[in-house]
């Protein structure tokens, strides 16, 4: 099987341009996730991979076939939405089997008076409603079979409306923000469920979301989109150890990076409350940023020291959320595992290693940090 390649496609409502140049290649059988705030154009890229929606420019190819050709049906893909889409005056069961029969009938085969008296029609109904409840079964929803969607929760809405995708073996799955309408506990157990599909069924998954957890969790790699591009495309870990802008570093982990306005002294050196960073710090850094759980009250060599005003600690069991503020009036976040006698108010000094350090140009760019080893003036 092949990939699926997006070449410099570009899409715009009006004045409004959503899409922008956007370049990407899906892995086939990859569990891919288009992670970005709301408005970023992740719906609209999955509309033009359904077919749903033409791009004004690009190409959207499969190895040596142009997919911007192909009608929405003769793509192989299908789409589950965050809302169901179920038809309501149907049954779980013809929910299910409806579009797979449908698919495989002649135009007279699927009149309604002519499905039930053609015995090659009824042989397509029984083979789909076969396939459909195996699927029901690995789903847990075969008891439900004979219920409309209004007697089910939103969870087993979910669920039908994942068997009815599952059920025609598309090549390509769609899902667009599948899981926003349930509660967080049903959200964490189908995120797992989900996951395991893709793993039994080995095809490709293009998955969007909002919640960083979600991305982070089910997929083999995420596309932070803003405004229409991607800002980095990699890994969960290459997402969260290396981002590639300050806007993907803010837009996974929770809590969430700090960032540290980097000042210049005298000498045009980088600086931060009064320790020349020069050394350490390429020249045209702008912010530093530093994870919640990085920080330590451990005095140690080649880190950042800053210091800080206790303003609130949380505990939450197995760690303590400390919220603090510098004498710049800048608001950090850390996590602590260990610090019984810490309390609001106190006055502290936090040490961040340079190594969990990340440097960002003016652009919001990541900068490689210099190799160095820093002799931290005070
Ligand atoms: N049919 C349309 N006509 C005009 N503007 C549209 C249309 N569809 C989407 N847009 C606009 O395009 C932008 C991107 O929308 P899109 O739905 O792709 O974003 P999204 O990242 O999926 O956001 P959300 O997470 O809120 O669904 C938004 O500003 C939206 O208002």
């Amino acid at each position: 099987m092949t990939d699926i390649e997006l070449t410099a496609v570009t899409k715009t409502y009006g004045a409004t341009t959503v899409l922008n140049e956007l370049s990407l290649s899906i892995k086939n059988g990859e569990f891919l996730t288009l992670l970005g705030a709301s408005g970023c154009g992740k719906s609209t890229l999955l509309k033009l991979l359904a077919g749903l929606e033409p791009p004004d420019s690009g190409e959207i190819r499969k190895g040596n076939i142009n997919l911007l050709a192909q009608t929405p049906a003769e793509r192989d893909c299908a789409m589950v939405f965050q809302s169901y889409a179920l038809y309501p005056h149907m049954t779980v069961g013809d929910n299910i089997c409806t579009p797979l029969y449908m698919n495989t009938m002649s135009f007279m085969q699927r009149l309604p008076g002519v499905r039930w008296l053609s015995p090659s029609a009824r042989k397509h109904i029984r083979t789909a409603h076969e396939q459909g409840r195996k699927i029901a079964k690995t789903l847990g929803i075969e008891h439900l079979w004979s219920r409309k969607p209004a007697a089910l929760s939103g969870g087993q809405r979910q669920r039908v409306a994942l068997a009815r995708a599952m059920v025609r073996r598309p090549s390509l799955f769609l899902f667009d923000e599948p899981l926003s309408n349930l509660d967080a506990n049903l959200r964490q157990s189908l995120r797992a469920e989900i996951r395991q599909l893709h793993d039994e069924l080995s095809v490709t998954f293009v998955y969007v979301t909002h919640d960083q957890h979600e991305a982070m969790s089910m997929s083999d790699r995420i596309a932070v989109m803003k405004n229409g591009r991607i800002l980095q495309l990699g890994t969960p870990a290459e997402i969260y150890d290396q981002p590639q802008h300050r806007d993907v570093a803010a837009f996974v982990g929770a809590p969430r990076i700090n960032f540290l306005p980097i000042t210049r002294d005298s000498q045009g050196r980088a600086s931060f409350q009064g320790q020349n960073l020069g050394q350490m710090l390429p020249a045209t850094v702008a912010e530093v940023g530093f994870r919640p759980h990085t920080a330590s009250l451990k005095p140690q060599a080649n880190a950042l020291k800053i210091n800080a005003h206790v303003v609130l600690v949380e505990y939450t069991g197995a760690e303590r959320i400390v919220t603090l503020t510098t004498p710049e009036n800048i608001n950090l976040t850390i996590v602590l595992d260990s610090e019984p006698n810490l309390r609001t108010g106190d006055d502290l000094t936090l040490f961040i290693p340079m190594s969990h350090c990340h440097a960002f140009d003016s652009e919001g760019l990541r900068l490689m940090p210099l190799c160095v080893p820093l002799s931290c003036a005070a």
